[in-house]
């Protein structure tokens, strides 16, 4: 039986931040079984923005129509799509590669708990001093009839054509950012969420300003349309929904996601878990105290993003490595949505600002006339800054196509402290690199 100090379950940017940090002092091992790398770089963050470079370059050229562009180019699905496939393609390998020059050992697989201390994958057991769950989570499946029919984020990311007609199913980070993509590239886009609250964490003002622009952008946003099933037409799928039908070639099911933990036999040995995650404690480890859990599986209400599992991987370093031993101490985590226009937001919320008006008050700002935001003509550009009693701000809400970059300056001016955290994929989450 092979034996290693730390075993991690998952190459994820959770895991893979991890087995850096340890590979050139303990012997580590790292089992996955699917695509190293994990879903940020194959089928999530990466990928998407892959897209999104194409995709801006058409959104910024319609707003300069008539301010010296006469035409915003038009998108080429395929040859978008060959761009993504040209990073998306080489991650698995170049990942597995680079985790093995460090001294890294991998195995291809599905980990299964034996004991606290042993896995067993694809019928080889391995001892670990240490294990830590770093599976992340898949699409949560939908439970109407006809759900088989529906595909997920993971399919749209890798479509060879893009359909017609999209209906995206969930009012959620994911179906914001891919009704988008999926419109300025030429398709009928139709987006259905179950209530009146769509991303519910940011700002309402600004989500219905966000809408707008889709709205005027040809997408179609339909509230209170709770799914109810989907069927086969002569001409492609039809959803139906409590608000009506809704035909289309492609539906893609966005309607949040769930912890890869199923395969791994935790009621085996007894490792705290429920649909929401892996329970931790606050040095994130599971209640039996060689098993420790990082990354998207911990079940938490910090939000679920690469900079957070990346953080966490860190931190568990640290602690396994005997550099530290206090509780884990999160910097303030930025929020993106890389919609129609970016939504974002750092720091105290304006939902949290208003149920507080005794200690916070919210000011709003139209910035769309000031001249950063006038040169590209983002005219409906919106700033909700959260103070507190003294005037200090606390917190910030932004919807621009600068947004991603004002949030990013504003986790270096609230950090307090702590190095910041920066929105993922930016040029400023590149700095921890620049050194
Ligand atoms: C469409 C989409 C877009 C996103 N965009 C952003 C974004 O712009 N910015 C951002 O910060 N975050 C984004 N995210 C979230 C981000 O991808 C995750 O927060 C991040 O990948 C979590 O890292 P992780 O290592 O915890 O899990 P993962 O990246 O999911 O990695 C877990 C790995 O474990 C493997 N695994 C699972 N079970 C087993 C098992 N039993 N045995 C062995 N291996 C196993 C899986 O195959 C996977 O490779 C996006 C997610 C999606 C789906
Ligand atoms: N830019 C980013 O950072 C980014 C981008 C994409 C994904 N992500 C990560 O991936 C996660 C998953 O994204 P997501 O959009 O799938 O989840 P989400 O939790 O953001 O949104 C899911 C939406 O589906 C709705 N919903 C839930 N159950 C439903 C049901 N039965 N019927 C209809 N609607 C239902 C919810 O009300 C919610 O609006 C995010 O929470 C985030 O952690 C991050």
């Amino acid at each position: 039986m092979a034996d290693y100090q730390t075993i991690i379950i998952g190459a994820g940017p959770a895991g893979n931040a991890l087995a850096y940090r340890l590979a050139s002092t303990q012997k580590v091992l790292v089992v996955e079984n699917d695509l190293f790398g994990g879903t940020c770089p194959n089928q999530g963050c990466d990928a998407k923005k892959m897209l999104y470079s194409g995709i801006e370059v058409r959104q910024q050229a319609q707003r300069l129509q008539g301010h010296g562009l006469a035409s915003a180019p038009k998108i080429n699905w395929p040859d978008l799509m060959a761009f993504k496939r040209s990073y998306t393609e080489q991650v698995p390998t170049a990942t597995e590669a680079e985790l093995r020059n460090v001294g890294v050992t991998t195995v291809h697989g599905t980990a299964k708990f034996v004991a606290a201390d042993l896995l067993e994958v694809d019928q080889h057991q391995y001892h670990g001093d240490h294990i830590v769950i770093a599976t992340g989570q898949r699409p949560h499946q939908l439970q109407i009839p006809g759900a088989e029919l529906l595909k997920t984020s993971r399919d749209f990311l890798d479509l060879d054509q893009l359909p017609a007609r999209i209906v995206f199913i969930g009012g959620g980070y994911i179906s914001f950012e891919l009704a988008n993509i999926a419109a300025t590239a030429g398709a009928q886009v139709t987006l259905i969420h179950h209530n009146q609250r769509p991303l519910k964490q940011f700002p309402q003002m600004l989500v219905a300003s966000l809408i707008q622009q889709m709205t005027a952008a040809g997408i179609q946003v339909q509230l209170g349309a709770e799914p109810q099933a989907v069927k086969k037409t002569a001409t492609g799928l039809q959803l139906q929904t409590s608000a009506g039908d809704f035909d289309a070639d492609l539906i893609i099911n966005a309607t949040g996601r769930q912890p890869n933990i199923d395969a791994l036999g935790l009621d085996q040995v007894g490792i705290n878990a429920d649909v929401h995650g892996i329970n931790v404690n606050d040095h994130l480890q599971t209640n039996l105290p060689e098993v420790y859990a990082i990354g998207d599986v911990v079940k938490r209400t910090l939000p679920k993003l690469t900079p957070v599992a990346s953080f966490e991987g860190d931190y568990l370093a640290d602690q396994l490595l005997g550099l530290r031993d206090d509780a884990i101490d999160y910097p303030l985590i930025p929020t993106i949505v890389f919609g129609t226009e970016k939504l974002a937001q750092i720091g105290v919320s304006v939902n949290e600002a208003q149920k507080d008006t005794r200690h916070f008050q919210v000011t709003e700002m139209d910035v769309g006339s000031w001249y950063t935001y006038n040169r590209i003509q983002d005219k409906n550009a919106k700033v909700l800054l959260v103070k507190d009693m003294v005037g200090q701000v606390v917190g910030v809400s932004v919807l621009s196509a600068l947004a991603d970059e004002l949030i990013n300056h504003f986790a270096d001016r609230l950090a307090q402290g702590h190095a910041p955290l920066y929105l993922y994929p930016t040029t400023a989450s590149d700095l921890a690199y620049l050194n």
